[in-house]
């Protein structure tokens, strides 16, 4: 799976915020999309998930377009939002159902995998709750689980380590490097460098809408004219000091 995004400028409505980004994630790999807040990164989730659309520029994965492959295109993508989206009225048990139909997932090999995750997670004699009995840290471990037990080819997650526990960042970081390593993309925004820095093959910087830098630690640190050993927080703060 590659997701290429080609001269994308977007925004909301006439709002203009993202401005001619170009960056592909490639097959197999993990990228660190990163940048200030109001930078752009939610906002590039939102066009690459389908729930903005470019004003110019185009979006593919593996060719194709969402309006070319909508169906192809939606069960690629499998996304962690920022804030945990549950529906009221559902238990755990039923969001997870409804994740199986929406991606057409074999029942009984996708309860085999959540089991897992929930067991890891801690929920697994939750199944019959409803959301209003969930912390927020364990609503967004729902959403993790039902994004992770899908056969999805790219993983999008959008700031994923601030509601979190350590030991569930700890099982987070496993669950994206075990789709890593079966293959699977992932594009994670974060604003905690250290852990991008270690977890990431590729990272695309972000600044007012626009890409600043793109590449692997050796290229961002060659592009802004650091140390061999520079951080990626280091690199970080040299962007926020350009003009
Ligand atoms: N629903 C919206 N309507 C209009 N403008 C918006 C909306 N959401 C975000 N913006 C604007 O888009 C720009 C980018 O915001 P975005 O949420 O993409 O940033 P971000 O990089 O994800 O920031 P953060 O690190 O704070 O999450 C900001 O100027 C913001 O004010």
């Amino acid at each position: 799976m590659t997701l290429t995004l080609e001269h994308v400028t977007g925004g909301y409505g006439n709002l203009q915020v993202l401005k001619d980004l170009n960056f592909t994630v490639a097959d197999g790999s993990i990228v660190g999309l990163i940048g200030l807040n109001g930078a752009g990164k939610s906002t590039t989730i939102k066009h690459i998930i389908g729930l903005l659309t470019p004003q110019q520029g185009k979006i593919t994965i593996d060719d194709k377009t969402l309006a070319e492959d909508p169906d192809g295109y939606r069960q690629a993508i499998a996304y962690v939002p920022e804030t945990p989206v549950l529906y009221a009225k559902l238990t755990l048990r039923e969001h997870l159902e409804l994740t199986m139909m929406a991606y057409a997932l074999d029942k009984d090999a996708a309860w085999a995998k959540a089991n897992e995750m929930l067991k890891k997670f801690r929920l697994d004699n939750k199944l019959d709750w409803f959301p209003a009995k969930f912390s927020k840290g364990m609503k967004q471990k729902v959403m993790i689980v039902a994004a992770f037990m899908t056969n999805a080819k790219l993983y999008i997650i959008d700031e994923p380590f601030t509601g979190l526990d350590p030991l569930a960042v700890h099982d987070l970081l496993d669950l994206v490097q075990a789709k890593k390593a079966a293959g699977a993309s992932v594009l994670m925004s974060t604003h905690i460098l250290a852990t991008a820095q270690q977890y990431a093959d590729q990272f695309v910087l972000l600044r007012s809408g626009q890409v600043r830098a793109t590449g692997n630690m050796a290229q961002l640190r060659q592009d802004f004219k650091l140390a061999d050993d520079a951080s990626l927080d280091a690199i970080y703060m040299a962007m926020t000091e350009e003009r």
